[in-house]
């Protein structure tokens, strides 16, 4: 399956986002990409609780899901809308960080709501309380389609390896990370856990990223790592970003996950063990 992730530098303005993700979607379909990947929160990346409360969308009104279904739909492609950041109508008021699986007649095929919080101090002076905003999930997805089946998580919760031992048990060939991670954090530890998750699982490893320095006028600047990556089964980076928006390409395939798993079965050799 010929895939596009797609790196990001998204606003916080919903329909300018829109309208780029939309376009870089038409162009990697152009040059046949038949599954497209966006970075968490396509739809909007803001530091301001205000802004947000002011132009986000239950999930019913998003004009992301719709426009992006709605193309999926057109181009018969798959898409993983790597998160959305949505209203939920709960009572606490916090936001849901959910990923999307389309399938190419524009339907929503899985959910997912990102269960790790990232409420880390990265620095002396950045610190992120995610779920002062954002309400976890709960529930970790494996979603089966006709080219592979795919382990849903986002950003933070690739810290968790339990999460994706759980994926791969679960029969995931082709584990997705999309992200908008911390520039000081993803230069000390962003590449070597995206490996590990590949090595261990036996499994591709898809992480379609925000980059860059997002939309200072209305709130607090954010910068984002960058650096999108797809790593084969096997543990080889076959693609890497910079720090600025691109598409990165990548041929997902069966056999190289059947390979990587007969040549090393760690995933069915997990033994029991009592303690520690
Ligand atoms: O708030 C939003 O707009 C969307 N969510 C995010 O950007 C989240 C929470 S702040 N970022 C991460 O999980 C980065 C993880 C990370 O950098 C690490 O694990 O080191």
């Amino acid at each position: 399956m010929r895939s596009a992730l797609l790196q990001l530098s998204s606003t916080d303005d919903p329909a300018e986002n829109l309208a780029i993700t939309a376009a870089r979607i038409e162009a990697a379909v152009a040059e046949g990409a038949g599954f497209v990947l966006t970075p968490e929160v396509t739809n909007c990346v803001s530091a301001s609780r205000t802004r947000q409360q002011a132009v986000l969308q239950q999930e019913k009104d998003d004009i992301t899901l719709a426009g992006l279904r709605d193309l999926a739909a057109r181009r018969g492609i798959w898409l993983s809308i790597g998160s959305l950041a949505l209203k939920t109508g709960a009572a606490d008021g916090r936001f849901a960080n959910r990923s999307f699986l389309i399938g190419p007649a524009g339907d929503i095929v899985a959910r997912y709501d990102k269960i790790h919080m990232f409420d880390v101090q990265v620095s002396e002076t950045e610190t992120y309380r995610e779920s002062a905003g954002f309400r976890p999930g709960t529930a970790a997805v494996v979603v089966e389609t006709p080219f592979a089946t795919l382990g849903l998580s986002i950003c933070y919760d690739l810290r968790f390896p339990q999460l994706y031992r759980a994926l791969a048990h679960a029969g995931a060939e082709v584990l997705l990370v999309p992200s908008a991670f911390s520039p000081v954090t993803g230069a000390a530890h962003w590449q070597p856990l995206l490996r590990a998750r590949a090595i261990e699982s036996g499994a591709w490893v898809l992480a379609a990223a925000q980059c860059g320095t997002h939309d200072a006028v209305r709130g607090k600047q954010r910068t984002t790592y960058g650096h999108s990556m797809a790593v084969a089964p096997w543990g080889e980076i076959l693609a890497e970003a910079g720090e600025a928006p691109e598409v990165l390409w990548v041929d997902l395939s069966r056999e190289a996950v059947d390979k990587a798993r007969e040549r090393v079965p760690s995933l069915t050799d997990d033994r029991d063990f009592t303690g520690p």
